[in-house]
């Protein structure tokens, strides 16, 4: 009956607050039985006509005692559930957390940065209440029938039987809806993250869809898919409904049968009027705990559907723990018959042999497709599944230690991340001891400084994204960045792509002159940047094609020399149709 053992062994702090929650409803059970024997009791005298003064008082006695117990415990129990609730949130989240860590910068090839941000909100979240509720009840569902049998066995066998064997008929027909249940809400969750998706990029789009105007196509599209949520949303709704009609049927029909045998027993003289009033008054206690399971049934269908999501997660194949090596002192970086694929069925580097020598430039070109990012990707350790050895002064890269890596290696994309706040933080970033003198000489030598000077200077704020600052602005702050991290080894992948000509040309200035002291190794698919490189590796669907300087490469006149000529000519033209 949706137990977990795993999940619950994984937040062990919370089965002391669920032993507390059942023991506290277990209390007000106790104070529940307590009341209802006195007022029978009272009852039973007052419809006789020989109640006593004294027995009214502990009456009014035991009723205010009873509903104060009652009371607290019902608070204990909801505190309980909410020390229980919180446990398993910092406790999963903090083992989620752990987990990416530990995945490391490769996490992407396991699962995806939507999935890990759903499972660590939405689908602890869902946890929250299967903890919370679900599982205290649970256990006192079972030990409330037990309890009221028993304490009826002392008042009537039969009468105590009949509730009993009652009871078991709402698990049933729990169990018999679940099946139909499961498929159902599979189908809807499908249902509802499709239109999520949809709905998001719409919006996003939206400004696209206007140009185009697309938008009342787009806007059919979604209405469909809206109705279609709306049908199976309401088949749910339907189906909940009807398991509480069943269990509702259950319940009242069994303290109904409860009611009648008491009432018959007592006309047979079977048991004594208090006996009776006894066995009307706590015919239904028998099966509202067993109800309420029922409504919480379908939180815990949803939590069970979230823990299998957060133990697929957990149980991700991890970088091994023998990783111990650190970034050699020597760090000419060789690659050879290395191969690699996203998919098993279409290999995107077929055995390619490359050498990036210490403090070289070495430019990696080819056309679109070629593989130029996957082989940088797998140099920065973002890529693993490669044949093939890739190595770092002779130590096999996946035998170093990912910080390490990253501390030796700075990766410049052309979408290279900034973050919400000030330049001086995202500076800082590449280097956290770094004096304003020493961000200002960097933030000068990527032509940026004037700029800044002119806004807040090193407080100047950035949105999210950096969404303030032009595309060149970006790429220019983000080398900063990069220049700051002062590691030996620099890999620039298409960093100078989609931004003006005057950012490219000072970003490019910034980069040879960075390839004095360094190890760049430059991603292009623009050969003029790359003329000055000392070696020039042409890729070509996943196989080196040719390599050598420009000077050489152009004397061969193969796949380098027909790609020179025809960005020279489309350059050429460019110019001429600017000047025109
Ligand atoms: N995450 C991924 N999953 C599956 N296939 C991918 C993934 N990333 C890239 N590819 C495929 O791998 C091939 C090489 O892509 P890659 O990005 O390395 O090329 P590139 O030479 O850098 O191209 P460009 O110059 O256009 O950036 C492409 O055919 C692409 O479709």
């Amino acid at each position: 009956m949706m137990i977990n053992k795993r999940l619950i062994g994984t937040v062990a702090e919370s089965k002391k607050y669920i032993a507390g929650n059942v023991i506290l409803q277990w209390c007000s059970l106790a104070a529940n039985i307590a009341l209802m024997l006195s007022i029978s009791r009272m009852l039973a005298e007052l419809f006789r006509g020989s109640a006593s003064a004294q027995l009214l008082t502990v009456t009014g006695i035991v009723v205010i005692l009873a509903l104060a117990v009652r009371f607290f415990c019902s608070i204990g129990a909801a505190k309980m559930g909410y020390f229980s609730s919180k446990a398993v949130k910092k406790t999963l989240r903090e083992k989620i957390y752990q987990k990416l860590l530990r995945l490391g910068n490769s996490y992407n090839e396991q699962v995806k940065t939507s999935e890990v941000v759903q499972v660590a909100v939405e689908g602890v979240d869902q946890l929250e209440t299967y903890f919370g509720a679900y599982l205290p009840q649970f256990f006192y569902a079972m030990l409330a029938p037990l309890t009221l049998f028993i304490v009826l066995c002392f008042v009537n066998v039969p009468a105590a039987v009949v509730l009993l064997i009652c009871v078991p008929l709402i698990p049933v027909a729990i169990a018999a809806v679940q099946t139909w249940a499961k498929k159902l809400l599979s189908k809807y969750w499908g249902q509802y993250t499709e239109l999520g998706d949809t709905f998001l990029e719409n919006l996003q789009g939206l400004t696209t869809l206007k140009i185009y105007q697309a938008d009342a196509f787009k806007q059919q599209e979604m209405n469909e898919r809206a109705e279609k949520f709306r049908k199976i949303t309401m088949k749910v709704l339907t189906m909940q409904l009807n398991s509480i009609t069943i269990m509702d049927l259950i319940a009242y029909g069994g303290a109904a049968l409860g009611v009648i045998m008491a009432v018959t027993q007592y006309q047979s003289g079977g048991v004594s009027l208090e006996g009776c009033l006894l066995i009307i008054l706590l015919a239904a206690d028998f099966f509202i705990p067993m109800r309420q399971l029922g409504s919480f049934f379908h939180i815990a269908m949803n939590g069970m559907a979230a823990s299998d999501k957060i133990f697929r997660l957990l149980d991700l194949e991890e970088t091994k723990l023998e990783i111990t090596e650190s970034f050699p002192s020597d760090h000419t970086i060789r690659c050879s018959g290395l191969s690699f694929s996203y998919d098993p069925d279409r290999e995107i580097l077929h055995g390619v042999d490359l050498t990036f020598p210490q403090g070289s430039f070495t430019a990696l070109v080819g056309e679109s497709g070629c593989g130029k990012s996957t082989l940088a990707a797998i140099l920065m350790g973002r890529n693993r599944g490669y044949t093939g050895t890739v190595s770092v002064g002779g130590v096999p890269l996946s035998s170093i230690q990912e910080e390490s890596l990253l501390r030796n290696i700075t990766y410049i994309s052309h979408q290279s991340y900034l973050f919400k706040g000030t330049v001086r933080d995202n500076l800082l970033m590449g280097k956290p001891a770094a004096s304003d003198e020493e961000l200002w000489a960097v933030l000068s030598r990527v032509n940026l400084a004037e700029f800044l000077k002119a806004e807040q200077g090193l407080d100047t704020r950035l949105l999210e994204k950096a969404s303030n600052l032009s595309g060149g602005q970006c790429q220019r702050l983000a080398l900063a960045r990069a220049l700051l991290h002062d590691s030996p080894v620099y890999i620039f992948d298409e960093a100078t792509s989609n931004i003006d000509v005057e950012s490219e040309n000072d970003i490019m200035r910034e980069i040879h002159e960075l390839a004095k002291s360094k190890t760049v190794i430059l991603v292009s698919h623009r050969l003029a940047n790359v003329v000055d490189a000392n070696h020039i590796y042409v890729l070509d669907h996943g196989t080196v094609a040719e390599s050598g300087s420009h000077e050489e490469l152009l004397s061969r006149h193969s796949l380098y020399e027909r790609l020179w000529t025809a960005q020279q000519t489309l350059e050429q033209f460019g110019k001429e149709c600017a000047g025109v």
